[in-house]
């Protein structure tokens, strides 16, 4: 089966064409590849299938071979891999996901896509549809016990579940500990992204992701995207928010007007290679 690795500021996926191949189980599949030894090593899996209603269907899987219903990094190397592997000539492009079509601005250089901007749609903040376990209709500032320990978390789902912590030192956070323990809450049923941030002036914010299936990865764009909304939503920064990850950059602009969200940044091919 032929593959292409690519990667989204460090946050790595095997994407398999399924214009072209046929994948029988892909759960089973994404916890093969994404070993990091005795597979390809990435943080999952993305299959880019053909749609009914968009230019390709994106299907993404974590580590653990979970279903993720969107995919903010992966999604923009779909649009690469769509453009630059010639399955479209488009520079606005749109892909299927479980969390609705989004619409892709392919930016070109050299005859190939070096970013990409997605619109990814309107935060969903009404806990029942997050889901989380929280009175209110939005779950903002909200106090949440945690292996004993009292944290105030804003939930934002961009079609995915996260839980945006604020704290005061990123670097020297024992996120293999707590992590997990945000991840498989019980206020969370359907599990959680957690995204522990630090705020550093109006326009730019740092953090570090535990990724719900795929424990800390190097960048999350649902949950950049998740953060820009919650600092916006407790007045810790303006509407455009620079989000420094592990791996890189994302520009995150929530349009409060129109109620979308756009991430821009870029996507990289690695390597293709053929899997036995
Ligand atoms: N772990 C996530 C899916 C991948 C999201 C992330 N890698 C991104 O770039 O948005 C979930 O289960 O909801």
């Amino acid at each position: 089966m032929k593959f292409t690795k690519m990667q989204g500021i460090g946050n790595d996926y095997v994407y398999v064409n399924c214009f072209e191949e046929k994948v029988e189980d892909p759960s089973a599949l994404a916890i093969q590849v994404s070993d990091r030894h005795f597979g390809i090593g990435s943080d999952g899996l993305i299959l880019i299938c053909p749609s009914e209603v968009a230019d390709c269907e994106m299907a993404m899987y974590n580590a653990d071979g979970s279903r993720g219903e969107m995919c903010g990094n992966g999604v923009r190397c779909v649009g690469k891999y769509m453009y630059d592997y010639g399955l479209t000539d488009k520079t606005e492009i749109t892909v299927e996901t479980l969390a609705g079509i989004k619409t892709l601005q392919l930016f070109v250089e050299n005859g190939k896509v070096a970013k990409v901007r997605v619109d990814m749609g309107s935060p969903i903040l009404t806990p029942a549809e997050i889901p989380v376990v929280a009175e209110g209709d939005k779950a903002v500032d909200e106090p949440i016990l945690v292996d004993g320990k009292e944290y105030h978390m804003t939930c934002v789902s961009m079609g995915n579940p996260h839980a945006v912590v604020y704290v005061d030192d990123v670097d020297n956070l024992p996120i293999e500990e707590i992590g997990p323990k945000f991840e498989s809450h019980e206020r969370f049923p359907r599990r959680v992204n957690t995204e522990f941030v630090k705020v550093l002036d109006r326009h730019t914010v740092q953090m570090r992701v535990w990724e719900r299936g795929s424990a800390e990865t190097l960048a999350c764009g649902t949950g950049a995207c998740a953060v820009a909304v919650s600092c916006i939503l407790n007045g810790l920064t303006e509407d455009e928010v620079t989000v420094k990850l592990l791996g890189g950059d994302l520009e995150i602009q929530w349009d409060q007007e129109k109620n979308k969200v756009y991430m821009t940044g870029p996507a990289t091919v690695v390597f293709d290679g053929e899997l036995k």
